[in-house]
C-alpha cells in the first residue's frame, strides 16, 4: 500500500485538523463536519495526482484549448456515520462520480471491551473495472475498512482503490497494509500513535460519528 501522509508538508490543512482534535472547537458540529468535508477536498486534490488523464480539445470563445482531464470511472463509497461530510469534500471535487453507501459500526456482544464490525447496509452501483474511492474519516484498528471491502466484493472488483482518512493509527495502517492490494493508496492527513483500551485513536480526536451528528444509543 502506497500511503500519502498530508501532514510530512505544512499545509493549512494543520488548522483544520487541529480544530477537530481540539474539544472545545470540536463541540460545534457544524464546523466539525465543515472541516472533515475541507479535509476532503483536500485530500480529493492530492489524490488526483494519481489519476489518468486524456487530452480534450476544450471549444472557449477565442479558440480551442488542449486540456488534459480525469478520465476514470470514479465511485466514491463512504462508511456511515462518519464518511458523510468526508463523503461531500470528495464529491465536491469528482462531482461526476458515481456514489455508494455502507454502514459498519461496533457492535459490543458482551459487557467488555470487545467488539465486531457489523456491515449490514449497502447501496452500491457495479465498482467492476472502476476507480474506489473509500472514505471514512477514522482508521482505528482498521477493521471497518477490512469488513467494509469484504462486503463491497459482491459489486465487482475495482481497477485501483484510494482510501481516504483523516486520522488513522499506526496498528490500522499495519492492518490494511496487510488486507488490501499492493497497489492501494491510502491518502491520510494525520497519523497517530497508538489505540487505547477501546480501541479510540490516542490522541485522535474522540468519536466521529458522535461528534458530526449526536450521540447514538449502543444495541
Ligand atoms: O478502524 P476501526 O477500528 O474499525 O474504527 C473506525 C470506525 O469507527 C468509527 O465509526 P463508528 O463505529 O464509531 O460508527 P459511527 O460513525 O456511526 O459513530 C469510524 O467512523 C470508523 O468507521
Ligand atoms: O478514535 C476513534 C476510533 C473509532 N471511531 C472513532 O470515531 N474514533
Ligand atoms: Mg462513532
Amino acid at each position: 500500500m502506497h500511503v500519502h501522509h498530508l501532514l510530512n508538508n505544512n499545509s493549512i490543512a494543520n488548522k483544520f485538523i487541529a480544530q477537530l482534535r481540539d474539544t472545545k472547537i470540536q463541540q460545534d458540529r457544524m464546523r466539525f463536519r465543515k472541516n472533515i468535508e475541507r479535509l476532503g477536498e483536500i485530500l480529493s486534490y492530492e489524490l488526483s495526482n494519481k489519476l489518468q488523464y486524456t487530452t480534450r480539445d476544450i471549444t472557449t470563445p477565442l479558440g480551442i484549448a488542449k486540456v488534459d482531464l480525469p478520465a476514470n470511472e470514479i465511485v466514491i463509497c463512504s462508511i456511515l456515520r462518519a464518511g458523510i461530510p468526508l463523503h461531500n469534500g470528495i464529491l465536491n471535487y469528482f462531482d461526476d462520480a458515481e456514489n455508494s453507501f455502507i454502514s459498519a459500526y461496533r457492535h459490543h456482544p458482551n459487557e467488555d471491551e470487545e467488539f465486531e464490525i457489523k456491515v449490514e447496509y449497502l447501496a452500491s452501483p457495479s465498482i467492476n473495472g472502476k476507480t474506489l474511492i473509500l472514505a471514512d474519516p477514522m482508521l482505528a484498528t482498521g477493521r471497518s475498512f477490512v469488513n467494509v471491502m469484504q462486503a463491497l466484493k459482491q459489486m465487482g472488483t475495482p481497477k485501483e482503490i484510494h482510501l481516504v482518512a483523516v486520522i488513522g493509527a499506526e496498528e490500522g495502517l499495519k492492518l490494511l497494509d496487510e488486507e488490501f492490494p499492493q497497489n492501494t493508496h491510502l491518502w491520510i492527513a494525520a497519523i497517530d500513535p497508538k489505540l487505547d483500551h477501546r480501541g479510540y485513536i490516542v490522541p485522535g480526536l474522540g468519536d466521529a460519528g458522535d461528534l458530526c451528528f449526536g450521540t447514538k444509543k449502543q444495541h
